[in-house]
């Protein structure tokens, strides 16, 4: 049922789901290394990453509390008192004080930099350059902010940068020049090709804008869907008026990917302007990372730009195959700024930090609860898959959602979080349903109190209040999956309320990341994805970087080069 539930959502979504995305605009003027990126339209959020933590230990003041103690009343009649600021700040000074303290601390410490001219946002800056030496991971972020704390004070940063950017490219290494842009314009049609979500769109418009003002000529490439061989309805054509619009220019489309035709049309195309190829999924060898179909491929344009983070997990032709035969090969806005935050701002947060995990199961997130153990000081974890852990603690859950195989790995996750220090929260209340229905009966019932034949749907009103409280705390939040069974309105208000407060917390300073998927769908739904920091164009790459995986996409490009410079 849950599955047919799903699969209608998906389909409702259109052809590949639903993604939302902000662009990667980093604050500061034009300069070689940082070109300007006007988005047609507000997006999701054009905010200048907050500097990130260069501390590498964990806040010391939180403390795993015994899971049943802390969430798990044995008493179903009573309420369940809320659970976690008192135990969690307890074993030491509070979040609030502790925070201040670091605040001023890192504002003295700032004292020489101010005096000697410059603002303290540069300084995280150059102590992020310096962490960067010993995590590249974290060095395309400390290159872009290096980039716009220079662009801004008229200072050219000292950096490094794991990946060339599109960036490093100038008018003269741009100019006349055919540069294959893989994006991923996957977006959602309906049934009459209408685009229902250009979110995708308009997140790859800054790169090529760039690419175009410098002269270039971009043969722009993508896929659209699953398809099974060349297959109308997953054609780009449907694609090329929003982005001609979005681009300002008659934006032409080839009819193939490869061979002669489009050759004819590459050598017709002046600078300046846009050649949109035709669905890379049309040829098998795409998926296949067939060496020829790349050579050819690649054959078309002199550089390579990857801007197409939703794919960058994929190993294919136009995403890791062709840069064997294009150099430059290099990274787009769009996929800096997803690494900046999925990567940079995660495993470098402004702390405290916290993870929300949701959805509707334990064995799909492993990976990423595992890898966020290891960065967090904070774990709240809703959704269907916190049923598996009330049982792996012996309770009743009624005929909610359980993963039989996963309740000793349930059982291994707390003690870890344990062990770790983290102060891993589960919902002490939870909304039951008698069946799995929109219209079902629902009551609100204590985690421990869950009857037979009744089926937790949602977290609860207190669990809503504890997580507020302890998110309240934070610096820094990452939010992948939803609290309850959004899609029926009944079990949306779990999932809504962490919205609003992610989105309370963002007009505060608090850097908001949502990781992709339905919590992206939920937090569009309450009509708050643009005040968040960050909402990624990636499902399954963002979760692959969360979970720490390599990307081959990103792998695959060139290593920047090293930059020294000075004060002008
Ligand atoms: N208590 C619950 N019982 C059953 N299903 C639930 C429950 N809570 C949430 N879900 C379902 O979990 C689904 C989302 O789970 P999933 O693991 O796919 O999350 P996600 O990571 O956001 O999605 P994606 O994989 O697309 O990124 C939603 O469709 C929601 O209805
Ligand atoms: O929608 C996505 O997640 C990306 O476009 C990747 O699509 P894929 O899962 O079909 O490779």
């Amino acid at each position: 049922m849950l599955r047919r539930f799903q699969a209608q959502i998906r389909r409702r979504r259109g052809a590949r789901g639903t993604h939302t995305v902000a662009i990667a605009v980093i604050a500061g003027g034009p300069s070689p290394t940082h070109p300007p990126q006007p988005p047609s339209r507000p997006l999701a959020s054009d905010k200048q990453i907050p500097p990130a933590s260069t501390s590498s230990t964990k806040a010391p003041f939180f403390t795993t509390p015994t899971p049943t103690s802390l969430l798990l009343s044995t008493r179903p009649s009573s309420p369940i008192p809320a659970p976690a600021p008192a135990p969690m700040a307890s074993t030491a000074a509070p979040p609030a004080a502790l925070v201040a303290r670091r605040a001023a601390s890192a504002s003295a410490a700032a004292a020489p930099l101010r005096r000697a001219g410059l603002a303290a946002g540069c300084q995280p800056a150059r102590s992020l350059a310096f962490a960067a030496g010993a995590d590249p991971r974290l060095a395309v972020h400390v290159a872009s902010r290096c980039r716009a704390a220079s662009a801004a004070r008229g200072t050219r940063a000292v950096a490094t940068m794991a990946k060339k950017s599109v960036g490093d490219l100038t008018a003269a290494d741009l100019e006349g020049k055919r540069v294959l842009v893989r994006a991923d314009l996957n977006v959602p049609l309906d049934d009459n090709q209408n685009i229902t979500d250009d979110t995708r769109i308009r997140a790859a418009i800054p790169t090529i804008k760039y690419l175009l003002s410098n002269g270039a000529k971009v043969i722009l490439t993508s896929h659209l869907g699953r398809p099974k061989g060349v297959t109308p309805k997953f054609s780009l054509a449907p694609l090329v008026p929003r982005l001609s619009e979005l681009l300002g220019i008659a934006v032409k489309k080839a009819e193939d990917v490869i061979g002669p035709e489009v050759e004819k049309l590459v050598a017709d195309l002046e600078n300046g302007a846009v050649l949109l190829l035709e669905n890379v999924r049309f040829y098998k060898e795409e998926e296949k990372n067939d060496p020829e179909f790349a050579k050819k491929l690649a054959s078309l344009a002199d550089l390579f730009v990857n801007d197409a983070f939703g794919t960058a997990h994929r190993a294919h032709a136009s995403t890791e195959g062709v840069t064997k035969f294009l150099k430059p090969s290099v990274a787009g806005f769009l996929l800096q700024k997803e690494l900046d935050y999925l990567d940079g701002a995660v495993s470098n947060p402004k702390r405290p930090f916290a993870a929300i995990v949701g959805g509707s199961k334990v064995s799909s997130k492993i990976g990423v609860i595992e890898s966020l153990l290891e960065k967090c000081d904070i774990l709240l974890l809703g959704g269907g898959m916190i049923f598996t852990f009330y049982k792996a603690q012996g309770l009743s859950v009624g005929s909610s959602l359980v993963e039989e195989d996963k309740l000793e790995l349930a059982t291994s996750l707390l003690a870890k979080a344990k062990a770790k220090g983290v102060s891993l929260l589960l919902p002490s209340d939870v909304i039951i349903a008698d069946k799995f229905a929109p219209d079902a009966n629902s009551q609100t019932v204590p985690a421990s109190a869950i009857p037979d034949g009744w089926m937790g749907l949602d977290i609860g009103p207190d669990s809503v209040k504890t997580f507020n409280d302890a998110l309240d705390t934070t610096q820094t939040i990452i939010w992948n999956g939803p609290m309850g069974v959004f899609e029926f309105d009944k079990f949306a208000v779990g999932t809504e309320s962490i919205a609003k407060k992610l989105a309370e917390l963002s007009k505060k300073g608090v850097t908001t990341i949502i990781g992709g998927g339905d919590s992206v769908a939920a937090v569009e739904k309450v009509g708050v994805a643009d005040v968040m920091s960050h909402i990624s164009t990636g499902g399954g790459a963002s979760l692959e970087l969360l979970e720490g995986k390599e990307l081959p996409g990103v792998v695959a490009l060139d290593e920047g080069v090293m930059t020294r410079s000075v004060t002008v």
